[in-house]
């Protein structure tokens, strides 16, 4: 089956400046994958190229199956979802208003407002005015004006920045079920935890150039140094690599009862993405 998304060899220069400097990736169908890196890395340059808001200067993007010339027909925009800084909502309508244009523009039934009201746990608010809504729950009516026509893929920029916790983990839980349900994610995010729970692959992006592309967990086993580290109970911290020496001196600390506590390396992608690009993603 094809990828949902390929990008091959993909420029994007505006006037002086190289936004996006040939990057070539792919996404499989049903999973979500998180294109990671700080303001100005090129993220939103990359999610506007690939839902046609934006040509790029040189190399080919398709999605699900169509060439980025065929972006702007009504059949690509009903295949695809969009939450991004662009996305809109009249302020004086009432959330059950907004997402009723919005069906009408996807010919989708009124049905499906019920049915994504529960999923973005919005049900019962349906008829108060968007300008009296809380910013999480604004973010949960865009997220279900981006997702009423239930679209094959779903592109998020920065889909929780700027929410507290509690928003942070609800809008997590309805994309996960939304994910189960069949839905390709590409999502973008300054947010490593965010990226750590609920990505299935992610690419750092710095420069306008993806510096790494894996799973978490494999970035995470390449970058450990598969130390051990060992704090003991008078507040020593040790360091013993993973090498056969360590055990005996291991073994004795444990004998002893001095370990307080003892893990392995095992670093956060926020600790890997400073490693590759020398920055904080903050
Ligand atoms: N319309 C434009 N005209 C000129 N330069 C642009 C334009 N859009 C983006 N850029 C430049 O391209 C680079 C990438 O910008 P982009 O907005 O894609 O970054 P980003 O990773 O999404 O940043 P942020 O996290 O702050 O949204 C930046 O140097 C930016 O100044």
């Amino acid at each position: 089956m094809e990828h949902a998304i390929e990008v091959k060899n993909v420029r994007k220069v505006f006037d002086q400046v190289i936004a996006i400097d040939h990057i070539h990736f792919h996404l499989n169908r049903g999973e979500i994958f998180g294109l990671l890196g700080p303001s100005g890395s090129g993220k939103t340059t990359t999610v506007k190229m690939l839902t046609g808001e934006m040509k790029q200067t040189q190399g080919e993007i398709n999605v699900l199956g169509i060439n980025a010339k065929q972006f702007r027909t009504p059949a690509f925009k009903s295949m695809i979802g969009i939450l991004s800084d662009n996305s809109a909502l009249y302020e004086r309508l009432t959330v059950y208003d907004n997402l009723k244009l919005f069906c009408k523009l996807y010919n989708t039934p009124l049905t499906a407002i019920d049915t994504i009201l529960k999923e973005v746990n919005l049900e019962g608010e349906q008829s108060k005015t968007v300008s009296k809504l809380s910013k999480g729950m604004k973010q949960r009516v865009l997220l279900a004006k981006a997702l009423i026509h239930k679209p094959d893929l779903v592109f998020l920029d920065e889909p929780t920045s700027a929410l507290d916790p509690g928003n942070i983990a609800q809008i997590h839980r309805g994309l996960r079920k939304l994910n189960e349900a069949g839905t390709t994610i590409f999502l973008t995010t300054h947010n490593m935890e965010e990226a750590t729970t609920l990505c299935d692959r992610v690419a750092f992006l710095d420069g306008g150039k993806i510096q790494e592309l894996d799973t978490p967990e494999a970035l995470r086993y390449k970058y450990s140094t598969h130390a051990f580290h060992v704090e003991t109970f008078d507040g020593r911290r040790l360091v013993f690599e993973n090498e056969p020496n360590s055990a005996e001196q291991m073994k004795e600390l444990i004998a002893n009862g001095e370990v307080k506590t003892m893990h392995t390396d095992n670093p956060t992608l926020g600790d890997i993405f400073l490693e590759v690009t020398g920055k904080e993603l903050v």
